[in-house]
């Protein structure tokens, strides 16, 4: 058969490394695909040392990937939101199939792209925009097909994950380990995408979608991320018998679709609590499979060229097959005019248990003044310590509360720091016990 003919387009990190997946297991991707899958031309600003590229047309002018008769599939690694944008709508304008590891990209402009692709009858994949090498994306969509999906949680970023780990188990300080993250190609061109949370919410819009057939709706997740987590709450959280994780979690309710990324206490004998350093994990709940979970390295070259390269053989399979038969982007047909899907919920009306740390002055009545501003907004508690005084006069109090709706805690919050008895802010984490693992 004819080959596939492939455009790289930028030779960074993801770049290089799917340029080199794709020369050194060529014989074997070919056998799968039952036909060559070739790199026809490369655009990148700068040629990659980690790459041989004798005999490999490069341009320094990606658009120029875009537009060349003799590709088939262009393959977007620059990152971005804006020239991403145009180079993939250019080269759909062209007839090519895409596909991208760019999650940023998938998350605001998805629906945009989809359309326009489908108007096109090309192909648009993404395996690699969501948990690196895992193939979480094929599995929800085609693996876990007959179920209704009823919740999924996970770590998503690989960076913060790294982050977490290193600062608990060796008590390194947040940039320092943040920079070796760097290093080895994990971040973000901007980390705070990583460590504010925004890398995890773009995975978890497209997990959402694709669990629950709603449109992409990156602007409605709650984003919180792991850059005010303090060694503090991790040893508490140690003793109360929790792990502190940044989870992305999406579950759907009566109401509609929850969609919230944030440090999250879960209890240390979870499988996700014991998910460590850049690999990723993801747990989905389905009506008939019950639990699954999906676990491997969620970022670094070769493990996401793994995906790159799954999706390029996805296209070289489903070219010649007419675009109403192939698997559709999102895994649901027509969300885009379809306006039966569930909304996504606001964070106050979500429903979790919280664990919360104040600072407070040890006079009579203080725990008793507490508890009632709780016990008015309807939250129970479930455990509630008095540690030593360690500032001063001021003592930590560390509580456990049973679920309870956000817009309930918030409250019982602002009363509670605008106690006198009560120093700065209060510290809220939830916590999910990701029940029926
Ligand atoms: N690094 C990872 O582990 C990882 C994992 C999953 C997904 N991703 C995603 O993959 C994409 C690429 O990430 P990366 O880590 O390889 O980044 P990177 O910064 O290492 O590589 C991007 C490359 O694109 C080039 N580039 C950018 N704009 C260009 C332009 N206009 N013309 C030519 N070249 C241009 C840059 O020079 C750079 O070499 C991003 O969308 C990222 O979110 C990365
Ligand atoms: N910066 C991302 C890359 C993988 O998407 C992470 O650390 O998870
Ligand atoms: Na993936």
């Amino acid at each position: 058969m004819e080959p596939v003919r492939v455009g790289i387009c930028g030779l960074g990190t993801v770049g290089s490394g799917t340029f080199n997946v794709l020369t050194r297991n060529a014989d074997e991707i070919a056998r799968r695909a039952g036909r060559p899958i070739v790199i026809e031309q490369v655009g990148a600003r700068r040629d990659n040392a980690e790459c041989d590229l004798t005999d490999i047309h490069v341009t320094r002018d990606i658009f120029e990937v875009a537009r060349n008769p003799d590709i088939d599939v262009l393959v977007e690694l620059i990152g971005g939101y804006d020239v991403a944008r145009e180079l993939v709508l250019e080269a759909i304008r062209h007839g090519k199939h895409v596909v991208t590891a760019n999650k940023a990209l998938i998350a605001v402009h998805g629906n945009e792209l989809f359309r326009a692709a489908a108007e096109q009858g090309v192909i648009v994949a993404f395996e690699a925009a969501v948990a690196g090498g895992i193939p979480v994306i094929k599995s929800l969509r085609e693996g876990l097909g007959a179920n209704r999906i009823q919740w999924l949680a996970g770590i998503i970023n690989g960076t913060g994950n790294y982050i977490l780990t290193h600062m608990r188990d060796e008590g390194r300080a947040f940039d320092d380990v943040l920079a070796e993250a760097q290093s080895l190609g994990y971040a973000e061109s901007d980390p705070t995408f990583d460590v504010e949370g925004i890398d995890a919410a773009h995975k978890l819009t497209i997990l959402a979608s694709i669990a629950f057939g709603v449109p992409l709706q990156f602007e409605r997740a709650y984003t919180e991320g792991i850059s005010r987590i303090t060694a503090e709450d991790v040893e508490q959280a140690d003793q109360l018998g929790y792990i502190i994780k940044h989870l992305g979690i999406s579950r759907r309710t009566d109401e509609g679709v929850e969609l919230r990324v944030h440090p999250t206490l879960i209890p240390k004998e979870r499988l996700l609590a014991n998910v460590h350093g850049v690999k990723n994990a993801i747990e989905v709940m389905g009506d008939a499979v019950g639990p699954t979970l999906y676990y491997g390295a969620g970022a670094g070259a070769e493990p996401t060229a793994s995906a790159v390269v799954a999706d390029l053989l996805d296209v070289a399979r489903d070219i010649a097959t007419h675009h109403d038969y192939r698997t559709p982007y999102l895994a649901f047909s027509g969300i885009d005019h379809d306006d039966q899907h569930p909304p996504i919920l606001p964070m106050e009306s979500i429903v979790t248990a919280y664990y919360l740390r104040l600072l407070a002055v040890d006079r009579p009545g203080v725990l008793a003044r507490v508890a009632t501003i709780l016990a008015e907004q309807g939250v129970s508690i479930e455990a509630l310590t008095q540690k030593e005084a360690t500032e001063g006069e001021l003592v930590p109090i560390i509580i456990l509360t049973h679920r309870t709706r956000e817009a309930n805690m918030n409250e019982a919050i602002r009363q509670l720091e605008s106690l006198a008895d009560v120093a700065g802010s209060v510290t809220r984490i939830r916590v999910e016990d990701l029940d029926d693992a």
